[in-house]
């Protein structure tokens, strides 16, 4: 999947989100550091359709996130930053069955979609656990499993690992590790982005750097002044 930004900017009214911005991401994790403020999470939601650029245009394999937005939103999936609240139903088996459903299966293989996905992410245990029964960890997974049954070439997270304890924090990572789909991943959390091949650091709502994940870090260490 090629994610290409052609001098895509965000703005709220003033306020500027993402400065114009070019580049081409295809590599199948792509971290995303910097500052609080910085743009991160404004440029993952450019990518994921959620805001529409003021100007220049974001494409997503050539299709692009406002001209062809349906087809476009169907590519990426979204995990917030409080995972527990894109959990809608009461339990979690139900929440994970609304993609299939709505993607027309009939009622098995919506049940084996269901099971397939508990299965690959080995959380078959909070099939019928409700939202507020998780840890944080087991919240995240309960999301992304969510998110992956519906079939998403790009998966985004924001700050997965948030206030995860070290167990959790090793599950999650495991989980971004394992995926075969195309991951950006937003982080604090620098340890989780740090063998990216590709890692980029916003500063002042544009792009300071562009490289491997230890350069990267060095280079957010510098902005930060730690
Ligand atoms: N809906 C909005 N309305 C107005 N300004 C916004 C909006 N969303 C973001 N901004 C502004 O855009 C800039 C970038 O914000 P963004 O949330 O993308 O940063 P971030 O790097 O993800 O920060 P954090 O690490 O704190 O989550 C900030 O100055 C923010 O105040």
């Amino acid at each position: 999947m090629h994610i290409r930004f052609d001098q895509a900017e965000l703005r709220y009214g003033d306020r500027v989100a993402v400065r114009p911005l070019s580049l081409t991401l295809s590599e199948p994790r792509i971290g995303v550091i910097g500052l609080n403020g910085s743009g991160k999470t404004s440029f993952a939601r450019l990518i994921a359709g959620l805001a529409k650029p003021s100007s220049g245009r974001v494409t997503l394999d050539g299709l692009d996130t406002v001209a062809d937005e349906k087809a476009a939103r169907a590519k990426t999936g979204f995990i917030f930053q409080n995972p527990g609240h894109q959990i809608i139903l009461p339990v979690i088996r139900d929440d994970i069955a609304m993609g299939p459903k709505a993607r027309g299966l009939g009622a098995d293989e919506v049940e084996q979609a269901v099971d397939a996905v508990l299965a690959r992410f080995g959380i078959e245990a909070l099939s019928s656990r409700r939202p507020h029964e998780l840890s944080g960890g087991e919240l995240q997974l309960a999301a992304l499993a969510a998110v992956v049954v519906t079939r998403p070439e790009i998966i985004l997270f924001d700050e997965p690992t948030n206030q995860l304890d070290l167990r959790n924090r090793a599950l999650v990572k495991a989980a971004i590790d394992g995926l075969t789909e195309q991951a950006v991943v937003i982080s604090h959390d620098l340890d989780l982005v740090a063998d990216f091949a590709r890692v980029l650091v916003f500063h002042e709502q544009a792009l300071a750097f562009d490289g491997p994940g230890d350069a990267a870090i060095a280079c957010y260490r510098e902005i930060a002044g730690c």
